[in-house]
């Protein structure tokens, strides 16, 4: 551990003791904490504006702007967790990878990464190479009080994913294609990814942040078998690696309903799902020793006020005998929300599950 740790215990007990730290430990809540995926970011107008003429890469290296469009959802919707600002390719650009985010496409890698040649491009990433990071966390936990600072990265297929593509892709055709036709350099790839992200991580939360989450969004592609054979080690090398400081693990993708025993099994104490498996079935393929996060339709915040509520109903329902539940949605915001149905959908929630 480097000298700057807190150790865990060490964040203001106010923090510790909030809804949603208690639903991630499975412990009893005051109400069903709510946050979005995505709730930074192209829904909110204030958003829009504070990012006017700045390359979305740039502004994640700006601490108080990185600090200022965290703090907006918590304002507006009253959520009970802020997301860290940020992009998962963030610890890959800050390593020297050639990329960029194309607006409307995503990530898009100049070189892909197909060879044993290209491996030896990515580097260990060091806290210096993120120090924007650390600064605005530090801006971040002075402003956020009471209310937990959630720290995320890629995991490693979905990084994976990104950088062997070159961008975005429907059906990870070059990605399977290494990870079939050379098991030795698409294993050594991945562990050299964990690697990156577990600094990543930790760099969070010795800076403040109060738990995390791995993003693995497109993990849904793989078969179980598959996965457990060929991402498995890589997820898990990156969950032990923050284990030590005790902050609450989450761990989430997309179409994984196949898959979400394993990603339990990899190490997360809280398992994203989807929209597409009820949280009542989702424990049962999780099994015991797991809260559970999700899983609204995001595609149901275009319908009207009844519906949505009428659809929250359902998923907290379906969470009624859950170890720990923490509301959120199935995927990210999207970005034509209108934001007046994220803050009546948290008011909802959490009138509803007053105790
Ligand atoms: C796969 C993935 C990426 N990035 C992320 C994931 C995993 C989550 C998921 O499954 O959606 C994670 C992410 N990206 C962003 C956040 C910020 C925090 C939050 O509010 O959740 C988080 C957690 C900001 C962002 N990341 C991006 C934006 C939009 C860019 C902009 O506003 O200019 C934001 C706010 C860009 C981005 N970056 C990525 C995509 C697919 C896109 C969208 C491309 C587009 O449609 O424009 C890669």
């Amino acid at each position: 551990m480097s000298a700057n740790l807190r150790p865990t215990g060490q964040q203001p007990t106010a923090t510790y003791e909030s809804a949603f730290l208690k639903a991630c430990r499975r412990e009893p809540v005051p109400h069903t904490p709510v946050w979005f995926m995505r709730q930074a970011g192209r829904s909110l107008p204030e958003y829009l504006k504070v990012r006017e003429g700045i390359p979305m890469l740039e502004s994640c290296m700006m601490p108080e702007l990185v600090a200022e469009i965290t703090m907006q959802p918590v304002r507006r919707h009253h959520v009970d967790a802020a997301i860290y600002f940020s992009d998962i390719v963030v610890p890959l650009k800050a390593i020297g990878i050639d990329l960029d985010i194309k607006p409307g496409v995503g990530p898009v890698v100049e070189q892909p990464i197909r060879s044993r040649a290209d491996l030896a491009r990515l580097r260990d990433l060091t806290p210096e190479d993120v120090w924007y990071v650390t600064e605005a966390i530090g801006l971040l936990t002075a402003e956020l009080g009471s209310t937990p600072l959630i720290g995320f990265a890629g995991a490693p297929f979905t990084l994976a994913s990104y950088l062997v593509e070159g961008g975005p892709s429907k059906n990870h055709e070059h990605t399977k294609a290494l990870m079939y036709g050379d098991p030795q350099l698409w294993a050594d790839l991945l562990d050299r990814l964990a690697e990156i992200t577990s600094v990543f991580l930790k760099v969070q939360i010795e800076a403040g942040a109060s738990a995390v989450q791995l993003f693995d969004s497109w993990v849904g592609a793989l078969a179980p078998a598959d996965y457990r054979r060929s991402v498995m080690p890589a997820s898990s090398k990156v969950f032990k690696a923050v284990e030590e400081y005790g902050v609450p693990r989450i761990h989430f993708g997309v179409g994984t309903g196949e898959l979400l025993g394993l990603m339990g099994e990899a190490g997360a104490d809280v398992v994203g799902v989807d929209w597409r498996v009820p949280l009542d079935e989702a424990a049962r393929r999780v099994g015991p020793g797991k809260a559970l996060q999700g899983n609204i339709d995001p595609a149901v915040l275009f319908s009207t006020p009844e519906a949505v509520e009428a659809k929250a109903r359902e998923v907290l329902d379906a969470a009624a005998d859950l170890e720990g539940h923490v509301f959120n949605l199935g995927h990210g915001v999207p970005p034509t929300t209108d934001p007046d149905s994220l803050t009546r959908l948290v008011e909802y929630v959490h009138t509803q599950t007053a105790r």
